[in-house]
């Protein structure tokens, strides 16, 4: 039998939505255990370590205490990685796994030449034993890649790779962390690999009741998290593709939700209709999935998953195409006023926002379009527009804009009553909470007529709106 480690030493590689929130956690809810997290990105490091915990490089509601708790006691935040990992027993991966952009599997596999990179430093920098926390999503088997490249090397050290998938969810991060449904993790079936997971048992046990924590091979575990986000992103375009019909049919799709929702076999959860799912993850996940099936030659599990996503672009580009329609056919020269840039309210993250997709479809037909986000700043909405050019996928036509353009068309404002002065339309694209108490009989006042509101995630209430004048569009109502 292994013997069971007692972690005194935690490292973390990438100080990211992942990384940094839940090691802040662990050393929080671990005084005893000193935990690092390393990032090459000196910038975001310097953010972590900030006396003014208002510039945390990520927005998540309840982190800045966590960090003011634990930072500089047992949690410390650098730019030196090769120590860190010298000094661990146990270390996380938790750096990014984006979409290939070039090459093989290009627009489909995940991109693992940085969990390769971080593979390749810990076994030059390790002198002694060390186990390898796969905490960044990764495809079913590459625990083994891992461990060939840590185990071609000299040193002759013993390493022992876990996977341990996150599920949290951003804008709930720390709960998701304080209270998980499950932790989630897999190593091997022989004495060391199971001393490996007593030993990262050892550390969630400190806040997590033992009964939720689960223990698996490592490849189910590898996959169980590509299965997770894939069921969580299909309920949502279920609920989208019934919103469709529920538009040519008269229902309404929040009262279908609650219906079924009500059903505990299906449960009331990821039921809510909306503009489209975004984040960096949903989308990501699933196109590995379906690669991933591909690849073990499964074209019906692949065209299964895949529908998925075809479903979520239809979707995005619904909600564009109703507002141009509505507008006369033709966005051009119209302000379009966005509220949220956000994939989702309570974060500052905007990777895959639908917002992105939206208002380039309105980009396409030269709308002027003024952006409103409590927590998204200017610098990002115009990276994530540039980006877009530059990888456009099949699904979404168009040709690309110039950034002169993009400057030329897009405003963003630090004040959402600026954001939709003389504006023809409206369109809310994140459910953020404060859009719901708006004095929307001064908007109105404020705005061109006839007074569009175009509602991607059901927050305003129609009815008031309707009161006032406003002519309103939400997903899903007929
Ligand atoms: N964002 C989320 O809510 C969730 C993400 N995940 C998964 O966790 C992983 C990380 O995601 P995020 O934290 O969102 O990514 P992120 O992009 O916010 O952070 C990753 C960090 O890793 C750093 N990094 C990359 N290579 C490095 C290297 N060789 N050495 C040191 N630092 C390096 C980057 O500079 C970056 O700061 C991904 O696999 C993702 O699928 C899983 C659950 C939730
Ligand atoms: O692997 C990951 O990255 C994470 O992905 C999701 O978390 P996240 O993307 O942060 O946020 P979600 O709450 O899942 O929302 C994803 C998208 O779906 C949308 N959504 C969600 C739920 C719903 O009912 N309707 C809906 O449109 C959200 O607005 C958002 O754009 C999962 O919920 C996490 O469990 C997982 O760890």
């Amino acid at each position: 039998m292994g013997e069971t480690r007692i972690i005194k030493n935690i490292c973390c590689i990438g100080a990211g939505y992942v990384g940094g929130p839940t090691m802040a956690v662990i050393a929080q809810k671990c005084p005893h255990i000193k935990v690092t997290v390393v990032d090459l990105n000196a910038q975001r490091i310097a953010d972590w370590n900030d006396a003014d915990l208002d510039k945390l490089p990520i927005y998540e509601p309840g982190l800045a205490d966590v960090v003011a708790e634990a930072r500089g006691r047992n949690l410390f935040f650098s730019t030196d990685v090769d120590k860190a990992i010298d000094e661990a027993q146990m270390i996380f991966i938790s750096v990014n796994t984006p979409t290939k952009t070039y090459g093989v599997g290009k627009g489909m596999a995940a991109d693992l030449k940085y969990i390769e990179l971080c593979a390749r430093q810990i076994a030059r920098v390790s002198k002694d034993d060390k186990i390898i926390v796969e905490k960044s999503t990764l495809p079913v088997r590459t625990a083994e890649a891992l461990r060939t490249i840590l185990t071609s090397t000299g040193n002759h050290v013993n390493f022992q790779v876990l996977s341990s998938p996150e599920f949290l969810a951003e804008g709930t991060a720390v709960t998701d962390l304080h209270k998980p449904d499950r932790v989630l993790i897999g190593g091997d079936a022989d004495a060391e690999g199971q001393a490996a997971i007593e030993a990262l048992v050892a550390v969630y046990e400190n806040w997590v009741p033992r009964e939720r924590i689960i223990t698996t091979r490592v490849w189910s575990s590898e996959l169980s998290k590509l299965t997770a986000n894939a069921f969580l992103a299909q309920r949502v375009s279920s609920i989208n593709a019934i919103s469709a019909l529920c538009e040519k049919t008269g229902a309404d799709v929040d009262e279908i939700s609650r219906a079924i929702g009500a059903d505990s076999r299906i449960g009331a959860k990821f039921l809510k209709s909306s503009v489209g799912f975004g984040g960096s993850c949903f989308q990501k996940d699933i196109l590995n999935l379906v690669y991933l099936c591909q690849h073990f030659n499964l074209p019906e599990v692949a065209a299964y998953w895949e529908q998925v996503i075809k479903m979520n672009d239809y979707q995005k580009h619904r909600f564009a195409k109703k507002i141009i329609d509505s507008l006369f056919n033709t966005v051009s020269g119209k302000k379009i006023a966005f509220l949220g840039w956000a994939f989702k309210k309570d974060t500052n993250d905007t990777r895959e926002s639908a917002a992105i997709y939206v208002a380039d479809e309105l980009l396409q037909d030269r709308a002027e379009i003024h952006i409103y986000d409590p927590k998204v700043r200017a610098e990002q909405v115009f990276a994530d527009l540039e980006y877009l050019q530059t990888h456009r996928k099949d699904a979404i036509h168009g040709v690309s804009l110039t950034t002169d353009e993009i400057k030329n068309l897009v405003k963003v404002h630090v004040n959402p009553y600026t954001a939709m002065r003389s504006a023809h339309a409206i369109a809310i694209l994140t459910e953020w909470d404060e859009f719901k108490i708006y004095d929307w009989q001064k908007v109105y006042g404020q705005m061109l007529k006839p007074a569009f509101v175009f509602d991607g995630r059901n927050v305003v209430s129609k009815t008031e709106l309707e009161e006032i004048g406003f002519h309103v569009y939400n997903i899903g109502k007929g």
